[in-house]
């Protein structure tokens, strides 16, 4: 499992290391640049490399840097923007061996801000010469604010001059401009050909658009004690990776039957509605489940028949067309005879939030409560949820009530908009977790996925995945996992990782352009032969 850290958290693990520890600035340091001039060495050969520093321990990095390279038969160029009052301890000795080498001089650019970025870019673009690699030690993980005047202007001509010359670009640690936690770009920023990030990867280099600006983000290892990472506040991000997936999948008993494999329960569609009840269900069975239920109006039964044969139907009337008596009649039969054999359910996709659908999320979130059986909620039923305002959330969901809520319905459930939902996901899931006490999957172009205790991030997935149904398409795949006996929080880990995979793979055959959610329950069963175990 990989982990990433905040850059907050990094700073904490560094300090950690440093005070607590004992482990040496310098030392950390020296490994960085290390690592990071090796990289340079190993994918070019010796010639001319221009490296921009700003005055804390990123520049320090840039100036180690320099050292090494000039060591190994490069001729360096050092642009070192802003003010030398502000230079950290570790920089000034950084810089005190290159003035021993006397070959290296730094040359030193700062103005105050009162010129226009033109003027900026004019005074500097001098500074800026042809190199074959351009290196970025301006900002790391300590940018504290929006990037403006002379940084803004060093960044501009940094990507500039580097598109110009052809070079090979390496940001230090993180792009110049990108927060280390959301992901977001603060006014300027950095286009890299990758970055070389030290000891952990930053969550912001993973999340969007923050993991666009570089090809690759390369993790060193930098020495710092495995321990540190228990010394930062709140948790790390764990990223599934494949080898984990393949753990938590376990294998298939050989002996099984179907009711070995968990019945599922998806409660979905409306009039119009029954593409959403289909792919879920569809997803169900292709992950496994050896049995799918679908509770929906009538109107879809001849639909859903003739597209998944292989699920089971109870079709429910609508309240306008029967009496209060029939009503009660059709959701005792629900409760007393279609829930108690889920092992999981689904309730959302394509619902509608009329009062039927009101009263099926009642007696569903009742039966979880009552029964401990694992729920996920999505879509109608996420909006019938925000529509709740007098309930003490976190009393009414049970710990292995899943929600999966996008940005849109992320933003309803918290009172706010899409638009602020989707720049601040990690805030945004962070509070609805604090608000419901559920698992929450908060899903995106990367999909957050937090419990009480855990933190994930996960990292399959593209943007063909951004079509309708994908999300119908997850809840099946989630409750499936979870009717076969994966925890609710693995269900909805794996799940996330297991349809992103599903994505990848339907990405390849029919390209980001032209998939379709249908096309990721393909896909799922190629990503389960591949991490499938061959023997119990
Ligand atoms: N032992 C260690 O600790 C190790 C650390 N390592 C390296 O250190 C890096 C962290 O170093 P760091 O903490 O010094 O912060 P850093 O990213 O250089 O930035 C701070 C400087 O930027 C300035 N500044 C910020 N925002 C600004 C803005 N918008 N516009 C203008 N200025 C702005 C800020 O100025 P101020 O806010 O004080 O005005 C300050 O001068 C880390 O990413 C890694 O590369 C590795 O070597 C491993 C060991
Ligand atoms: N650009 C993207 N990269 C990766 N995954 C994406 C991208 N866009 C969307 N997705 C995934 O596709 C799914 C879309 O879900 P949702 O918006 O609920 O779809 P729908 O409501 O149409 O079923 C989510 O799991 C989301 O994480
Ligand atoms: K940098």
């Amino acid at each position: 499992m990989k982990q990433l850290l905040t850059g907050k958290q990094m700073k904490q693990a560094d300090t950690w290391s440093i005070k607590e520890f004992g482990m040496e600035s310098l030392i950390l340091m020296e490994r960085a640049a290390l690592c990071a001039a090796q990289h340079i060495m190993s994918v070019q050969k010796p010639g001319c490399v221009f490296i921009m520093c700003g005055m804390g321990n990123n520049g320090a990095d840039g100036l180690a840097m320099a050292r090494i390279l000039s060591q190994n038969g490069w001729s360096v160029r050092i642009a070192a923007i802003g003010q030398i009052e502000k230079a950290t301890k570790e920089w000034l000795y950084q810089k005190s061996l290159l003035d021993k080498m006397e070959i290296l001089p730094v040359q030193y650019f700062y103005e105050s801000d009162d010129k226009d970025e033109e003027e900026y870019r004019s005074a500097l673009s001098n500074l800026y010469v042809p190199a074959q690699v351009y290196v970025d030690a301006l900002f790391g993980v300590g940018l504290s604010r929006k990037v403006s005047g002379v940084y803004r202007a060093a960044i501009e001509e940094w990507n500039e001059h580097k598109k110009k010359c052809g070079a090979y670009g390496v940001a230090v640690d993180i792009c110049s401009g990108l927060d280390a936690k959301s992901g977001q770009v603060l006014g300027a920023y950095v286009k890299a050909d990758v970055q070389i990030t030290f000891g952990y990867g930053k969550v912001g280099q993973f999340l969007y658009p923050g993991a666009s600006l570089s090809d690759q983000t390369i993790t060193c290892d930098i020495g710092m004690p495995n321990e540190a990472v228990y010394h930062v506040d709140g948790f790390p991000f764990n990223c599934l990776e494949k080898s984990d997936a393949k753990d938590w999948l376990g294998s298939r008993c050989l002996w099984g039957n179907k009711g070995t494999f968990g019945r599922v329960v998806i409660i979905a569609g409306s009039s119009g509605m029954a593409g959403a009840a289909y792919l879920s269900a569809l997803a169900a069975y292709r992950t496994g489940a050896g049995l799918v239920d679908i509770v929906t109006p009538k109107c879809n039964r001849l639909v859903l028949q003739q597209l998944l044969p292989e699920a089971v139907l109870h079709c429910i009337s609508e309240i306008s067309e029967i009496s209060k008596d029939e009503d009660e009649e059709q959701l005792a039969y629900l409760r007393n005879e279609v829930l108690p054999k889920a092992k999981a359910i689904v309730i959302g996709p394509g619902l509608s939030t009329d009062t039927l659908a009101k009263k099926l999320l009642d007696m569903v979130l009742e039966w979880n409560r009552s029964q401990n059986c694992p729920i996920v909620i999505d879509a109608d039923a996420l909006n019938l949820l925000a529509m709740r305002t007098n309930i003490d959330h976190a009393e009414y969901l049970g710990e292995n009530v899943i929600l999966t809520p996008h940005p849109g319905e992320l933003g309803r459930l918290m009172n706010s908009s899409a638009k602020e939902a989707a720049k601040n996901l990690l805030y945004f899931a962070e509070e609805l977790q604090k608000k419901f006490g559920c698992i929450c999957v908060c899903k995106d172009a990367r999909t957050v996925i937090l419990t009480q205790k855990n933190r994930y991030l996960n990292l399959t997935g593209n943007s063909g995945m951004a079509t309708g149904g994908s999300g119908d398409v997850l809840t099946g795949v989630i409750a499936s996992l979870a009717a076969q006996g994966l925890s609710a929080e693995r269900a909805a880990v794996l799940g996330v990782w297991l349809h992103g995979a599903a994505g990848d793979e339907a990405a390849k055959e029919k390209s980001p352009y032209s998939m379709i959610a249908r096309d990721l329950a393909d896909g799922l069963s190629k990503v389960l032969i591949q991490i499938s175990r061959k023997k119990v």
